[in-house]
């Protein structure tokens, strides 16, 4: 017999102590109460208050701590060995944590592009306007991607067994971004180790991996989406500007999105953009990828040849 305990889905979140992951958090709890939630941070201390702050909200909630930097190889092969010792199931995977790091923002671009054709597009995607200064992580990667991807991947191919069982569905979703753009990545240099846009780059990629899980994994049970959460003021966005800059501009934001609002079963080759606008309309509208699935395929190859590589290195530590 199944204890009840058993019988409760199993979401994991990373990066759920801020920003997006912790409303996502929120908003899964008062959908459905009785889910195990577990918070999957690097930082405990701030997980400890993102729970407190979810019991505040949902005083019986189920709710475990996870400690995982995802920008750590080491940091996220501990984290699945404890999960694996924990669940004995895993429904939900959040692949939410993420990083922009020191960004730019190139005002000669931005004025240019107010006043072209493409200024509402410029606005929903920020293309063209933001660079950043990425670094390489113990592990010898380009930080935006070992933690916007990565490690995500390495997390997810860890825990393989729980997430594709015959009995049931499991669904992995990734926040990606309308930043991620073709022409800022490339294969031959997935990490982004050249450019300068590694953001955009690691969005891009994320979405290449999506579709390529779901072609490897479907048959097994084991479903990706990639979602676009829209702009929204975290830690990330007041990374670029200052809140007060925020909330000068947020009028011309305003109007971008009510100018894109247009009402609408998942589409592997759809990422599905948040198209809630302040006004009141609130829905998801799936938009078709700007990929194919040849070259997603040959980036899932590369990261398998990376793993394969890591899990060497790891070894011979
Ligand atoms: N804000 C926006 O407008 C948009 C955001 N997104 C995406 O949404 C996701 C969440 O971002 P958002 O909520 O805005 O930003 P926040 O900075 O508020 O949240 C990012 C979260 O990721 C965690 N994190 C970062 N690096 C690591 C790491 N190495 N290991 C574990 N956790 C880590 C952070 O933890 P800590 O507190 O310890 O730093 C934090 O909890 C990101 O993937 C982002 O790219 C996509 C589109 C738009
Ligand atoms: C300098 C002035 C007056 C304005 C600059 C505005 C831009 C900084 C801003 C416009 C669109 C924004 C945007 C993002 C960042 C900031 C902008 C470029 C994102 C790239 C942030 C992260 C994401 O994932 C995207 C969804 C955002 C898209 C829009």
């Amino acid at each position: 017999m199944m204890s009840s305990d058993n019988m409760k889905k199993v979401v994991l979140v990373t990066g759920a102590n801020s920003g997006i992951g912790l409303a996502l958090c929120k908003r899964l709890l008062s959908v459905d109460d009785q889910i195990h939630l577990c918070l999957a941070c690097r930082n405990m201390q701030r997980a400890e208050t993102a729970r407190a702050a979810l019991l505040c909200s949902h005083p019986g909630a189920d709710i475990a701590l996870l400690k995982v930097d995802v920008g750590s190889l080491k940091s996220v092969l501990e984290a699945a060995k404890e999960l694996k010792q924990r669940y004995r199931r895993l429904d939900y995977l959040y692949l939410n944590a993420g990083i922009m790091p020191n960004p730019r923002i190139d005002f000669n671009a931005f004025i240019n592009g107010l006043f072209s054709r493409k200024a509402i597009h410029m606005f929903a995607t920020g293309e063209g306007l933001l660079t950043q200064e990425d670094q390489v992580t113990e592990d010898g990667l380009q930080n935006v991607f070992a933690t916007n991807v990565f490690g995500h991947f390495i997390l997810l191919r860890e825990l393989e067994p729980f997430l594709c069982q015959s009995e049931k569905e499991s669904l992995v979703i990734w926040s990606s971004s309308s930043n991620a753009r073709r022409s800022a990545f490339s294969l031959t240099d997935y990490q982004h180790t050249q450019g300068k846009e590694s953001y955009s780059s690691s969005k891009y990629a994320t979405d290449l991996l999506s579709v390529a899980l779901n072609n490897h994994y479907n048959k097994q049970g084991l479903y990706s989406s990639v979602v676009c959460p829209g702009l929204v003021m975290t830690h990330l966005t007041y990374g670029i500007l200052p809140p007060f800059f925020w909330t000068l501009i947020l009028p011309i934001m305003l109007l971008v999105w009510l100018f894109k609002q247009k009402p609408e079963s998942l589409d592997p080759l759809a990422k599905y953009y948040s198209c809630t606008s302040g006004l009141g309309s609130n829905y998801v509208k799936p938009v078709k990828m700007d990929l194919d699935e040849e070259a997603a395929e040959a980036f899932y190859q590369k990261l398998l040849d990376l793993e394969t590589k890591y899990r060497c290195w790891q070894n011979v530590k």
